[in-house]
């Protein structure tokens, strides 16, 4: 199955991650938020300024190796929320994909609330709250992990796929 790309722009994540607060603004207060390292880090930091939350706990899984699948593995738990088992606590990532790592984060977390700024089928059921869907067989791509380069012109391109 060929992979698909979805580019997301810094533009566009502020403005996904805002309307991701304004959906768990009614369902706080929060205790605190959660966000999964790396990639929750900055949804959390904007959601965190839109929800004037201040507590800030991490916990980093580490999963992929690239785009290849590894066994989880809980490289930093979530200490300040762990004795409550989350409840009352926002936890947040950039995207479910699989679930692997929402799966393992709930089940240290279980009462807490879950959201992602984008969502795939295959993890949409560990999630509380997202914004976005997107097929299982798109990869996502983060601005953090791109950068603008240049891109032939559409002749140019055109012109050497038909051998001229
Ligand atoms: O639902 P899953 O299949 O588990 O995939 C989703 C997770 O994968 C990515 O993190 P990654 O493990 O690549 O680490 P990173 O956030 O440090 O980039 C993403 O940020 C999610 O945390
Ligand atoms: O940058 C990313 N994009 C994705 O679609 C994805 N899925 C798991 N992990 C991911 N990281
Ligand atoms: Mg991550």
């Amino acid at each position: 199955m060929a992979i698909r790309y979805y580019t997301v722009t810094w533009d566009q994540l502020h403005r996904d991650a805002k309307a991701l607060a304004w959906r768990l603004v009614d369902k706080g207060p929060y205790a605190g938020m959660v966000a999964i390292t790396r990639g929750g880090l900055i949804p959390c930091a904007i959601i965190s300024r839109e929800l004037e939350c201040r507590l800030i706990e991490t916990v980093s899984i580490v999963t992929y190796d690239e785009e290849k699948r590894g066994e989880p593995s809980v490289v930093k738990p979530p200490a300040a929320a762990l004795e409550s088992r989350g409840e009352g606590w926002l936890i947040i990532d950039d995207l479910v994909d699989t679930g692997t790592t929402a799966k393992v984060i709930r089940a240290l977390l279980p009462k807490a609330h879950f959201a992602t700024v984008y969502a795939k089928p295959a993890g949409k059921p560990q999630v509380d709250t997202f914004i976005t869907e997107v097929s299982q067989d798109t990869w996502i791509l983060f601005p953090w992990d791109t950068e603008p380069q240049f891109v032939a012109p559409i002749a140019k391109s055109h012109a050497s796929s038909n051998g001229g």
